[in-house]
């Protein structure tokens, strides 16, 4: 008998603890005896960061097992209320050798978020991916703005989200969302620095192995991803994945153009993140090359 309980008896007790263990436990059994675990490392964002090519990436991993869409347990309260055991039920099918990972950008902006995810699990390992706040703001932007054309919805001009009486415009959620020191101070609340990898988004673009390689030893993993992994496909713009002789690219959604914004405007956004970016760099003691 092992002398420490397994992530599956810790689970259990877990599950026992809220209340919401199945009286079946054998429910998220599959045939071929792979169970289902609660994820034992989250990427909690941020919105844009490149939250699913690390997903897809890390997922090139034989030890890891990936939930395939975004979960919202954590800041959905119609979620969260369900409790632990329908988080379960959202995980993918794993074997006990594997860590099991899901992705929810939101979590990282969301102040409920870090004490929720601390009972569950204190000793949980987080990636956090972040890119140049400026740069996210353009990104965010162009999600909404697409969904916006999606359904044939009109939605103004970048320029007037971002300005409101010739300032900048402090209403506009998206410039809060690229303010990480505040939202790194509520997650050090609850988490030591050691237990947040910070995964540079635009490196991750621009040469992704080495990003991922960083990943694979914070999260314990034998070295298994290859520089052959990755491939730069010309067409997309992007790195995409090789995985045993498959190519594939992320969807025509991740990778979009962003609207050219005036010189002048970008430069009030690079100021404006100036003093938040040096704040940020104190609290996690490293720096990123962020305009
Ligand atoms: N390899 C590769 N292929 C395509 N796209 C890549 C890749 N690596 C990182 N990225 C960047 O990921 C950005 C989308 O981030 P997220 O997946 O976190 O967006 S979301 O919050 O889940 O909507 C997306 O943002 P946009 O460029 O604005 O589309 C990409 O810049």
């Amino acid at each position: 008998h092992p002398a420490v309980p397994g992530p599956g008896a810790r689970q259990q007790e877990l599950l026992r603890k809220m209340g919401t263990l199945q009286e079946d436990t054998r429910e998220g059994a599959a045939a071929n005896g792979s169970t289902k675990q609660l994820p034992q490392t989250i990427i909690i964002g941020v919105r844009k960061g490149g939250t699913r090519a690390l997903l897809e990436m890390l997922s090139l991993h034989p030890d890891v097992a990936a939930a395939e869409n975004e979960v919202h347990f954590f800041d959905w309260e119609e979620h969260y209320s369900q409790g632990l055991g329908w988080y379960l039920t959202q995980m993918p099918f794993s074997s006990p050798n594997q860590l099991t990972v899901e992705k929810t950008p939101a979590y990282f902006t969301s102040p409920k978020v870090p004490e929720r995810i601390h009972s569950m699990n204190p000793a949980i390992r987080l990636l956090l991916i972040l890119r140049d706040p400026s740069e996210r703001v353009l990104s965010d932007y162009t999600q909404v703005l697409y969904n916006h054309l999606q359904k044939r919805k009109p939605y103004p001009p970048i320029e007037d989200l971002l300005v409101r009486d010739g300032r900048l415009n402090m209403d506009y959620k998206a410039l809060n969302r690229s303010l990480y020191h505040a939202h790194m101070l509520n997650w050090l609340r609850f988490f030591p620095l050691g237990h947040i990898h910070i995964v540079d988004g635009d490196r991750l673009i621009r040469d992704p192995f080495p990003e991922i390689q960083k990943v694979e030893r914070f999260l314990k993993l034998s070295p298994q991803i290859n520089a052959s992994n990755f491939y730069f496909n010309k067409t997309k713009g992007f790195y995409c994945l090789r995985d045993s002789g498959k190519d594939r690219c992320l969807h025509e959604s991740k990778g979009r153009a962003h609207p050219q914004v005036d010189p002048k405007l970008l430069d009030k956004l690079h100021e404006y993140f100036h003093e938040p970016n040096k704040k940020f760099f104190e609290l996690v003691g490293r720096t990123f090359d962020w305009h």
